[in-house]
């Protein structure tokens, strides 16, 4: 979902840095071949993870939500020398997928890909992260943050996507509605917590920032 008129969104297109050419490949490949393409984060969002991965320089990132490894790349690109980035999906049919771009890029051997329900594999994560990227199942985004933020480092920083979910948060809801609801729910949630400082940056359908306060 994108909140702007179409000819702003081209112009923020135009004078926003390329894609390198293999996320360029893997963007189209995705659109052309995998179900749900709009799931990828695309150019802009791509290059916004990519510059806060360099304003960082992590060691440890945490990607939960892989889909086809699009901001898998775009994270890894600001990782420190000797940093890793795990990224957790539970769509088998997506690995093979994912893991032949990976191996085009001098980054596939920092990125560790972990196959399975998130829920069941953060609590065996014995890590301290620098960067978490949340972009997985809407209904559990708040159990991702109480299953994280304890292994985020004194002012580590949390993206989490789909935040504004393509504006029905400020629309009437359906109490059936439950994506719409456990959206709601996170970002009182978050906003709430004396833990986090937080900005929702209204970019594409609208991230999270967190930072973990010292
Ligand atoms: C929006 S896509 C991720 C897009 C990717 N981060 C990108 O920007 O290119 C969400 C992904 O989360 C995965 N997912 C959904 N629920 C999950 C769960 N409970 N555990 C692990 N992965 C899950 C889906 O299989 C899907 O690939």
């Amino acid at each position: 979902m994108d909140f702007l008129p179409p000819d702003i969104t081209a112009y923020a297109d135009a004078y926003t840095s390329p894609e390198s050419e293999l996320l360029c490949r893997l963007n189209r490949n995705t659109h052309a071949h995998i179900m749900a393409p709009r799931m990828l984060s695309g150019h802009i969002q791509g290059r916004f993870l990519s510059m806060i991965s360099w304003m960082i320089r992590p060691h440890r990132i945490l990607e939960i939500g892989t889909y086809t490894g699009y901001s898998a790349l775009c994270l890894a690109e600001g990782l420190a020398d000797n940093g890793k980035l795990i990224t957790i999906d539970h769509n088998e049919e997506l690995e093979d997928f994912a893991r032949s771009y990976w191996r085009q890029s001098p980054l596939n051997e920092k990125i560790d890909f972990q196959l399975g329900m998130a829920a069941n594999i953060l609590p065996t994560l014995n890590e301290t992260f620098d960067l978490v990227f949340i972009d997985a199942d809407k209904r559990n985004m708040s159990t991702y943050f109480d299953l994280i933020i304890d292994k985020l480092r004194p002012g580590g920083f949390i993206l989490v996507d789909n935040v504004l979910w393509s504006g029905k948060i400020v629309e009437s809801i359906k109490p059936s509605d439950s994506d719409t609801l456990a959206v709601l729910a996170f970002n009182q949630k978050v906003h709430d917590d004396p833990r986090v400082e937080n900005v929702l940056l209204p970019v594409r359908d609208g991230i999270m920032m967190l930072r973990k306060r010292n």
